[in-house]
């Protein structure tokens, strides 16, 4: 297992060691122990999610005020581009983006630490995402920032416009929303 550090501190992108033999292949999706030796983060993860999109399905910015979560997400059907915004106002990136692909085919993951808002648009003609969550879902405290502020400008692959959920075509623009200290 590798860990690749980001431009924005906390992030990380995660490359699994995968072992392939005639039968298939075989890799460990997650281990606590390797995590925390190699990420330097102990995250306890209270909840696994799973959902699966069609292309062009954008789901996100995502977050909650309270109960913030962090969240280590991967695909294992296809393929996505998912982004993290940094919201910590104290952080000299407060605002900036990361993206990257995840894939089936890669494995990769990333964590994505409280204090992010996080997105995915679906590349691939479905994918299913799979991730943990160190929080509970809380719909109250849930939040959302635009995918496409120009504000924070993130280049999204996208052929046409996404499709959203009907909060996500009125989310916020991260001059209004509430963020992190
Ligand atoms: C997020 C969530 C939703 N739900 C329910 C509420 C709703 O009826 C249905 C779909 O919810 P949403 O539209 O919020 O699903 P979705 O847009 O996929 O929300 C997710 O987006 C990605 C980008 C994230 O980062 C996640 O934290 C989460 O916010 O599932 C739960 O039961 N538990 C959960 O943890």
């Amino acid at each position: 297992m590798n860990v690749i550090t980001t431009p924005l501190e906390g992030v990380l992108v995660i490359e699994p060691r995968v072992f392939g033999d005639d039968r298939g292949y075989f890799f460990e999706s997650y281990n606590a122990r390797r995590f925390k030796e190699l990420s330097g983060v102990d995250p306890v993860f209270v909840q696994d999610n799973h959902s699966r999109s069609a292309k062009g399905v954008l789901r996100g910015l995502h977050y909650q005020i309270q109960q913030a979560q962090g969240k280590l997400v991967r695909v294992t059907e296809g393929a996505v581009f998912d982004v993290a915004v940094d919201l910590r106002k104290s952080s000299p990136t407060f605002g900036q983006w990361f993206g990257i692909e995840l894939s089936a085919e890669n494995k990769r993951q990333l964590w994505i630490p409280a204090g992010f808002a996080h997105g995915f648009v679906v590349t691939s003609d479905v994918a299913s995402f799979l991730y943990k969550t160190t929080d509970y879902w809380a719909p109250e405290f849930e939040r959302a920032v635009l995918w496409n502020d120009p504000a924070i400008g993130i280049e999204w692959p996208l052929d046409g416009e996404p499709q959203l959920s009907g909060k996500d075509q009125v989310a916020a623009l991260l001059a209004d929303a509430e963020v992190f200290a």
